[in-house]
């Protein structure tokens, strides 16, 4: 398996960038938002315990997460990898990967972050708000939060992967296509 964790701020794209990765490179694309949106949506046990946190762009806590994640990368073993989009998000969730992967004889082989300037992006969900019908992406209020949380605990994980040599940085503004293939010319490299 290849595993590629696509990273960055809320809003740089990833999911967008992540349907053209998954159909080049074959990859099985688990978002942890879509996931927990699903549940949210279908008010399912899971759905219950994330929406408090989801609904206040706070992450939902580290156990329920890696839980979530955990199943669902166990759903696609026999997949020729895995695209992470939104997970992991915290230095634990990071530990918990390194810890559960080796146990199906895999690993992070990189990390692939979307570099954007936050208000950019903070105009970017506004406008994907109007339409998306997402909670989260239609007060400012909420947006800033989110962005406390991923410079509080999300930035951390830079280190934490440069640490590995597994850290690749792609200038995430410009049209869709130009960013695919910067995505594209580095993992090729790997
Ligand atoms: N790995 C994670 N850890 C904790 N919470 C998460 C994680 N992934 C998603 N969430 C929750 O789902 C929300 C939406 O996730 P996502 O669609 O990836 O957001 P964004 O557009 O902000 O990057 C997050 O604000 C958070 O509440």
């Amino acid at each position: 398996m290849i595993n590629i964790v696509l990273f960055g701020k809320p809003g740089a794209g990833k999911g967008t960038q992540a349907e053209f990765l998954k159909e080049k490179y074959n990859l099985q694309h688990i978002s942890t938002g879509d996931v927990f949106r699903y549940n949210l949506k279908n008010d399912t046990p899971l759905g219950k315990e994330a929406r408090v946190f989801m609904d206040a762009g706070d992450l939902v806590p580290d156990e329920l997460t890696t839980k979530m994640l955990i199943d669902e990368v166990n759903k696609h073993l026999d997949s020729n990898g895995i695209l992470f989009d939104g997970y992991p998000r915290t230095i634990g969730q990071a530990e918990a990967l390194d810890a559960f992967l080796p146990t199906i004889g895999s690993k992070v082989n990189a990390t692939v972050a979307l570099e954007a300037d936050d208000n950019i992006l903070v105009a970017r969900l506004l406008e994907r708000g109007k339409t998306s019908g997402r909670i989260d992406d239609q007060d400012e209020e909420k947006i800033r939060n989110r962005y406390q949380e991923y410079n509080e605990k999300t930035a951390p994980l830079i280190g934490y992967y440069k640490d590995q040599n597994k850290f690749h940085a792609v200038n995430g503004i410009g049209t869709i296509e130009e960013i695919t293939e910067r995505l594209t010319a580095v993992i090729d490299n790997l």
